[in-house]
Formats: structure tokens, sequence, C-alpha cells
């Protein structure tokens, strides 16, 4: 342990003046400070106070929630952050809190593919001029798409060196002319581009051959939350001690305590942390830690990508679209590609929700929200020139918020093996949640919150053992809280 760190820390702890700026937490209970307050901070949190921990959450934005935002400014909740839960199924470690809470799901999609979320079926698309693509080739675009992706399968068994998913696609389009397409087939293809840009949330110039299909999805396809995620966020926060409005600035870890500055100079002390806030927050070192990371978590934090993807919510006084799940824009290239989730059939509310991932979600950020929503507005009046204006819009900006810088991680080209075990790996009394550290689903809601419960019960179990007394406090696991199959997953859409 570095001198200055001991001795920092031991001025922190006898210094009288000082004492009435530090919380102390109360001795007798074993303490730990969570920062962050995304889904990952608060099961952490909850996992530690229903173990009767002592429990600080601090969270720098004034809500709850982090990248799950349900807004109800509409009347009605919509969410601007995440929205489905992938992975409709038992095995999902939401699912026995979304059953207690009584929360319904509308299923998108059947199918427990990584690349669709919505069935070919649910959707309508639309050329540049407005006219609608007749669905047998969509249907026969996206089925010579699926061949395309096996193919690169090929290509990853041939080529050692990891590669971008774009350069394998273009690879065997070279192989395999008649797999080629043209004119509005083109475009129809770049438009499948476009969503599965959408699910990585990057440009398919950046998405890791290697790794892209890798993972374990979820059975059960994906499911719509109708009432939004924050009802799952409430009832995991109930009743701890959460500080809004407290950005942390630095993280002070000792050899028996850790104490955290937050922006105004205050300080937090506890037997041990979780610090849970977004990768884009750790790659950009907005939080100082002493001593520093060493090398190996730095280059981890470094290594990994995160993506950003953007949301407009509209809302109409009339519903003047076909009943279809998504309405699409087809282009030239997948950047220009576009389409709206339409919430109404989902929720019955009137509202069109334009999505936007990669290079073009952060040149969404840079408009206004008026001119953003003026921009996809003119993309909605091609396919209904009938289209009103919305009379309330909501427009996001994940990739420059200072609270996420991003939405969530993905594999860059040639990602190192061992990255996510870096990235999760515990330093001493400092432990690591949040979405990217996630042992299956990164960059989910289901695998934020399996992450912070498994921080949580790692650092339970160090502080337990360094203060000796594992026998006095019981593990009392969150999963135990709810009551599991008690009641059915409620969905709306077979
Ligand atoms: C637009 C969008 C759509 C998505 N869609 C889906 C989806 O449909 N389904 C799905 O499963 N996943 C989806 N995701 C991903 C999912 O939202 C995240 O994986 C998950 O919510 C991350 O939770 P977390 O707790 O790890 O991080 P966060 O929710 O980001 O929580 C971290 C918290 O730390 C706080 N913080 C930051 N800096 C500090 C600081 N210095 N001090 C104190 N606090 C700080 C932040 O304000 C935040 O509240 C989506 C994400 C986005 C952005």
């Amino acid at each position: 342990m570095d001198t200055n760190v001991t001795s920092s820390l031991h001025n922190f702890l006898l210094d009288g003046n000082f004492a009435s700026h530090v919380e102390r937490q109360n001795n007798s209970q074993p303490s730990v400070i969570v920062i962050g307050g995304g889904i990952s901070g608060v099961a952490a949190a909850r996992t530690l106070y229903d173990a009767s921990f002592k429990v600080i959450l601090l969270e720098s934005r004034d809500r709850l929630g982090g990248r799950i935002h349900t807004d109800y400014s509409f009347g009605y909740p919509v969410d601007l952050g995440a929205s489905w839960l992938h992975g409709v199924c038992n095995e999902n470690p939401l699912a026995p809190l979304i059953r207690s809470l009584g929360l319904t799901l509308y299923r998108t999609s059947g199918d427990d593919s990584v690349l669709y979320d919505h069935d070919l079926e649910s959707y309508t698309l639309f050329d540049k001029d407005g006219h609608q693509i007749p669905q047998q080739l969509v249907i026969e675009v996206g089925e010579i798409f699926k061949r395309i992706l096996k193919e690169t399968e090929r290509v990853r068994d041939e080529h050692t060196q990891d590669m971008s998913i774009l350069q394998a696609i273009w690879l065997v389009l070279d192989k395999h002319p008649e797999l080629r397409q043209e004119g509005l087939a083109y475009e129809v293809l770049q438009w499948y581009i476009c969503r599965m840009e959408a699910w990585f949330a990057v440009d398919a110039d950046m998405i890791s051959l290697k790794t892209w299909d890798q993972e374990r999805v979820l059975s059960g396809g994906h499911g719509l939350m109708v009432q939004g995620y924050g009802p799952v966020i409430k009832a995991l926060a109930k009743d701890i001690d959460i500080r809004l409005n407290h950005r942390v600035a630095k993280i002070c870890t000792g050899p028996n305590k850790v104490i955290v500055t937050v922006e105004d100079g205050r300080n937090f002390i506890a037997d041990a942390a979780i610090v849970t806030v977004p990768l884009g927050v750790l790659k950009a070192n907005l939080i100082q830690f002493e001593p520093k990371l060493p090398e190996w978590k730095v280059a981890a934090i470094s290594d990994l990508g995160v993506g950003s993807e953007n949301k407009i919510a509209l809302q109409f006084d009339t519903v003047f679209w076909p009943n279809v799940e998504l309405l699409g824009v087809v282009a030239s290239s997948s950047y220009a590609c576009g389409y709206f989730l339409n919430l109404h059939k989902a929720t019955g509310h009137p509202v069109l929700v334009y999505m936007a991932a990669g290079r073009f979600a952060y040149d969404l950020e840079k408009l206004s929200d008026e001119s953003a929503t003026n921009f996809v507005m003119l993309q909605l009046k091609k396919m209904f020139p009938n289209a009103t204006e919305p009379v309330r819009y909501l427009v996001t900006r994940w990739g420059t918020d200072p609270n996420s810088l991003g939405c969530y991680c993905y594999d860059v080209v040639g990602k190192p093996e061992d990255l996510y075990e870096r990235l999760r790996a515990p330093l001493g009394n400092l432990f690591f949640g949040g979405e990217a550290v996630s042992m299956d689903h990164q960059g989910s809601v289901h695998g934020a919150y399996s992450a912070g419960i498994m921080a949580a019960e790692n650092c339970q179990r160090h502080v337990l053992e360094k203060l000796g007394n594992s026998e006095k406090l019981q593990l009392v696991p969150l999963r135990c809280e709810v009551h599991e199959n008690a009641f059915p997953l409620q969905i709306s859409r077979m």
C-alpha cells in the first residue's frame, strides 16, 4: 500500500476538523458505499442491505436508474434508455422481480436471435420516396442477409486475425457474387446492416467478426416492458440510503477502509466500495483513484468499446401510421437508413420512437432537440405525407451525457481474451459492477443486474472475512426475497 494513501487515510480519520465533513458509517455494522444508481448499483445496494450491511448509494444525477430512464412527461411511461427484456424466460435473472411486480411484457420477437429483437413480418419498410417496399422483397433480402452472415463464419475460420463484420461481408460478396444485391434490394440489405448496428450500437466496420455472435442469448425472445423499466428500479431501491446529486470525484482505498469524495469535497467512509459507473465514465477518467488503478485494469477499460444509441420519442394526438411494430426507411447506406418503433402497438399510446445508433447517433447529438426532431419528422413525412406535427417530443444524448458517455459496451476488433475478467477483478476492498463487467450478458439490463449482485456478494464475503464475523451476518441473496414462479410472466403478444 502506498504510504501516502495510508497517511492520508490516517489523517482523514484523526483530524477533528475534518471529521465533521466525513459521513462515517455506523461502526457496528459492516459498511459499503455503492457508486452509481443504475440497475447494477441498486441491485448491489439491495443485496447488501438485505444482508444487514450499512449501505450508502451515491448517484451523480438527480434521479435513479442511469441508462434505465422511464419518462412520464407524456402522461404515461416511455423508456428513453433500455426498453426490452432480452430473454423472456424464467432463466432471466430479472424474471422473478418482473413477475412479482405484475409488469407486462410485449413480445416483439419469439426468436432468440442476437441480431433482431423483432420478427421479420412485424415491420414495414419504405423507400426514400415513401413507397412501401413489397414484403416479399423484405423477406427475401432478410434471408440473403442470413446467408451472408453464415458465410462470414467461414471467413472467421479461415483468418486467424480478427476483422470487422463489414470487412467479412465484403469478402463474402467478392467470393459469392450471387449474394450481391442491387437497386432497392441493396438498400434493403443496408437496412438490415443498420439493424445489426443498432443491436451493437456501433457501425458495422467496428463490430468484431470473432465475437459478434458468441453471446449465449437467453431463450424466450425479446419483450418490451409495457409499463417501462422504472418500477423495477423503484422496487429495488426501496429503503436504501440513496444520495442523489452526489457525483463521485475521487476514491481512495486503504487496507481496511475506502474514502469516497464527492464533487463538493464531502467524504464518505466505509469498509468497502462498489463502482458501477458506466465504462464511458471510467474511460474518460472522470473519477480519480488513489492509489492509481493498475496498468492491467486501465488497459481493460481502454480496450473495451462503448457505442451510442439515441432515441427521439414523438407523441402525437392522432395515429396516422399502420398497426405494425417497426416502420423503416431504406437508403443507399446503413448510416442513412432509419426506423421508428411503434409504441402504439405495444402500449396503446400514440407514440413513435425513432432510434439511431453508432456514428449517426453521435451526429444527431450535435443538433438541437428541435432540429433533431425536424430531421426525423422529414423521414416520417416521406412515409406518411399526412403526418401531423408531434405534440411533445423527447430527445436523448447518451453519447455526450457526462453520466453515461455512451449507451453500452461492445467488443472492438481484436479484443483481448481476458478483458472482462480484468474489468471485473476487485482491487482489495474496491469492487466493480455495471453492465460492462457482466459474466455473459454485457450491454443489457439483466447483465448489469447480475453483475451488481455478483459484485455485492463478493464484496460481502470479503468484508465479512476481513472483519472475522461471517457467522454473525448471513448471506441473504436477493433471489430469496421475491416469490419465484409465484406469478407467470405476463406477455401480451405470443
Ligand atoms: C438507448 C439505450 C437503449 C438500451 N436498450 C436496452 C434494452 O432494450 N434492453 C437491455 O437489456 N439493455 C438496453 N440498454 C442497456 C442497458 O440500459 C444498460 O446495460 C444498463 O441499464 C446499465 O446499467 P448499469 O447500472 O451498469 O449502468 P447505468 O445505468 O449507467 O448506471 C450507472 C450510474 O452511475 C451514475 N454515475 C456516473 N458517473 C458517476 C459519478 N461520478 N458518481 C456517481 N454516480 C455516477 C450514472 O448517473 C448512472 O446512474 C440500453 C441502453 C441505452 C442507453
